[in-house]
């Protein structure tokens, strides 16, 4: 915004190199530990299928979107322990651990894992997983913290991004400021990539922009104005006519522009800050085409409209625009609307209709509570700049995504647990999204592997996974498969989407599930209309349930009362 125009890096095909953090001991020391123990027990041919799943939605909502695909795979193109990396685990683990382990080790490579998926972008819900890890169950074991870490946070960041997209509306701009507040360097750089593919429009994180080529975008700071104290510390006061070339005396203008216009905005000229003045014109000066000032470091009202529109009318006699306000304080509905009618008295008055669209962007503290807040109560911000609250993800800091072995040497797996959200879905699985009459996506069902697919317009029986009397029957409009294979034979073998291609991912999937599923208070789970117990909220088909209670008959024991 400081120039008026969004920047991109030339090359928007060139795809980001991984955080050099990513990389196999970037893990939980108890994978590698069992790795060893899996290699000493002659576990070394054994295969395994695991799930990669949340169980409850964040931020109380209903849906969440899935990202992290493509750093996981690019985790997967570079795996491998380097020489240093070996020394160092040589030197951490027992000194009883067997020196092959360590040849072993370092010849590792995810050549024979497969890599099923849903796409980046996704809307994804509780216990339909979102990958599925198969292969040589040392590898695919150590595979998992490096996974979840790459996953979690991104799908809960471009999920909180996607939340206050829906907040704002399609037409209002969104902007990433967060870098400042994020959990850390890394944090930031992910918080800046992951609101981006949720649905804002730019950053002002310019490494996020370089890396991602993603649009980076700012104002300035208070500090800016609070630099300058008066008209006299003015080095610059010329400028040159867009158009003529010819110098002009910005100072000059600028306030006799002030004095002409404090009758017009019925306020004393003499009670705007001249230090504020000075800023702008330098600010005017150095980007005339990008002319944005932040109005709240002395009075809204008195000082900062009027002297903004004091610059912005100078520039326009010297056939510029200016590109508009940030409010970073107060009462932000009440404030814009009066910047908004300020603009129009202005734009009235001198005959320039474009004066009354300047651009207003809000700041301060903002969550999707706020933005709700604002939009009953109406406002004229165009722009909202979020920093705390999106990138910390304020409202719920995790995402408990989790990574559970479900099949191993051909062999279904299930984890049993008091707790029935805990239970695991046995077994290969796959699922689909059906969708219902009206277009809408109406539930996504899981099945076996080996089940052949639902049919349009033929009835599918839909089960609760626990519970024998919750079904229904579903006649499918459209089905989706949801899983593609990314990753075989050692190299990523499916169409990867860029970030934009994500991004609009995002939207048409959040596009497809219905209004009440996304709304911010109470959403309606999406699951078919019977009462699953929270949590609870996954459709198998009959045959995984039949599967799911054989096993879990076979593997719960058969308690003894005395
Ligand atoms: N009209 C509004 N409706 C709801 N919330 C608002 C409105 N205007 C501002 N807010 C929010 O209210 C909070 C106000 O913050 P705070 O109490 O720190 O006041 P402030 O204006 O920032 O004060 P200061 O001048 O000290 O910076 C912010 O979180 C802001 O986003
Ligand atoms: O409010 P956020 O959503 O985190 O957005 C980023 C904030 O960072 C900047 O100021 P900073 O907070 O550093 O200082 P200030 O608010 O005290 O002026 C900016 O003016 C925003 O207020
Ligand atoms: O460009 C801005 O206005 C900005 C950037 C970071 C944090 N707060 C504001
Ligand atoms: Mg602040």
């Amino acid at each position: 915004m400081a120039d008026g125009r969004t920047f991109r890096t030339e090359d928007r095909r060139k795809r980001a190199r991984q955080n050099g953090v990513v990389q196999p001991l970037l893990t939980d020391l108890y994978q590698i530990t069992m790795a060893y123990a899996y290699w000493k027990s002659g576990k070394i041919n054994d295969t395994a299928v695991f799930d990669l799943y949340f169980r409850k939605n964040p931020f109380q909502g209903e849906f969440t979107i899935f990202a992290g695909l493509e750093e996981c795979l690019k985790f997967f193109e570079n795996f491998h322990y380097s020489d240093s990396d070996i020394e160092y685990l040589k030197q951490t683990l027992p000194q009883t651990i067997e020196p092959e382990f360590f040849v072993f080790l370092r010849q590792l490579t995810v050549e024979d894992v497969i890599l099923s998926a849903i796409d980046e972008g996704s809307v994804a819900f509780p216990r339909i997983p979102l990958m599925r890890v198969e292969g040589p169950l040392i590898i695919v074991q150590l595979l998992e913290t490096t996974m979840l870490t790459l996953v979690n946070y991104a799908s809960l960041m471009a999920t909180n991004a996607a939340r206050y997209r829906l907040a704002a509306g399609k037409h209002i701009s969104l902007l990433e400021f967060g870098l400042r507040r994020a959990q850390g360097p890394d944090g930031g750089l992910s918080a800046s990539k992951y609101s981006y593919v949720g649905g804002f429009d730019g950053t002002s994180n310019v490494l996020a922009g370089k890396l991602y080529n993603i649009p980076v975008n700012g104002t300035h700071a208070h500090a800016y104005v609070t630099s300058f104290s008066d008209l006299s510390e003015l080095k610059t006061k010329v400028l040159a006519h867009r158009s003529t070339g010819v110098l002009h005396d910005m100072l000059d203008l600028c306030t006799q522009w002030r004095e002409k216009l404090a009758p017009l905005l019925s306020l004393p000229a003499s009670e705007a800050s001249d230090g504020e003045l000075a800023a702008w014109i330098s600010f005017a000066i150095a980007f005339p085409t990008g002319f944005m000032a932040l109005v709240d470091t002395y009075d809204v009202r008195r000082s900062g409209l009027l002297n903004f529109c004091a610059v912005a009318m100078a520039l326009n006699d010297l056939d510029y625009r200016a590109l508009g306000i940030r409010i970073d304080s107060g009462d932000l509905a009440y404030l814009s609307k009066l910047a908004r009618s300020t603009f129009e008295k202005v734009a009235h008055q001198y005959n320039i209709p474009w004066f009354a669209k300047l651009k207003i962007v809000a700041s301060n503290d903002i969550n999707e509570d706020t933005i709700l807040s604002l939009n009953e109560q109406g406002h004229k911000i165009d722009c909202f700049g979020i920093g705390t609250h999106l990138v910390t993800c304020q409202r719920q800091p995790a995402l408990g995504g989790v990574y559970k072995m479900v099949e191993i040497n051909g062999t279904p797996r299930i984890k049993l647990s008091q707790d029935v959200m805990k239970v695991t879905m046995p077994g290969k699985k796959t699922a689909y999204r059906l969708y219902g009459a009206d277009g809408h996506a109406l539930i996504d069902l899981l099945m076996r592997s080996v089940e052949p697919a639902p049919q349009v317009g033929q009835k599918v029986l839909c089960r609760h996974p626990f519970q024998e009397s919750k079904r229904a029957y579903v006649i499918p409009t459209h089905v989706e498969p949801l899983y593609k294979v990314y990753w075989q034979n050692g190299k990523v073998c499916c169409h990867l989407p860029g970030l934009e291609e994500i991004r609009e991912k995002v939207r048409t999937s959040l596009d497809s599930l219905r209004n009440d599923h996304k709304r911010n208070l109470n959403p309606t789970p999406y699951k078919f209309e019977c009462d699953y117990s929270p949590g609870c909220q996954v459709s198998v088909s009959d045959n995984l349930y039949h599967f799911i209670h054989e096993l879990w008959l076979q593997n719960a024991p058969i308690g003894e009362l005395s």
